[in-house]
């Protein structure tokens, strides 16, 4: 069944390449439409979104910009709840539409953080694009504007996300395997 091994778990396919990419260019599409004309400030969400959010901006056809950011809440599998912040956003952001893109919307603490910072430097809109968002694990009130896919509550890794720092690499997505 193709399972692997990334230090003391395995993990078995889940969600392939394909399907990501389908799920991409669906999701760019809804953006390309909903925020032509405003030059909007893509914000990506370092170390997992790297990947999802190279793809998606390469399907982005309307005038837009990209900056990184970098946030860590996670240990192992688990949200430790704390939102640490390695590394904010130097541009101005006033009066700007951002969309901010995240790998994973899981128990939602990372961007209902995000969100707070960003509220307080005055941008006209924010957005949140997000890979994969699992709602039965969300804790905050908080809306993904553009979800790609929907999944359970299980832990996965590949395209960018990660266990322990291992399996962004892999192609496709991994989910545990208990
Ligand atoms: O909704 P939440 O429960 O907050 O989880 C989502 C966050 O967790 C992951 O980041 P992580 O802290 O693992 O850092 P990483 O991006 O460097 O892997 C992911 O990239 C999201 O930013
Ligand atoms: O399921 C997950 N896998 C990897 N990183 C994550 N960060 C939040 N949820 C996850």
């Amino acid at each position: 069944m193709n399972t692997i091994q990334i230090k003391d778990k395995k993990f078995v396919p889940y969600i392939d390449r394909k399907k990501i990419q389908e799920a991409i260019q669906k999701v760019a599409a809804r953006i390309n439409e909903d925020l032509a004309g405003q030059n909007p400030l893509f914000i990506c969400v370092l170390n997992g979104a790297f990947v999802f959010a190279a793809d998606l901006f390469r399907e982005i056809t309307i005038d837009s910009e990209i900056t990184f950011m970098r946030m860590k809440s996670y240990s192992g599998t688990q949200s430790t709840g704390r939102v640490k912040e390695i590394q904010g956003l130097g541009e101005d952001i006033t009066e700007r539409t951002v969309v901010v893109v995240e790998d994973i919307v899981d128990t939602g603490y990372t961007i209902q953080h995000i969100k707070e910072q960003l509220r307080a430097r005055n941008p006209k809109d924010i957005r949140v694009a997000s890979l994969l968002f699992k709602p039965e694990a969300l804790k905050c009130d908080i809306k993904v504007d553009y979800v790609a896919l929907e999944i359970p509550n299980a832990f996965i890794v590949g395209y960018g996300l990660d266990y322990d720092e291992q399996g962004r690499n892999l192609k496709d997505i991994y989910v545990i395997s208990e």
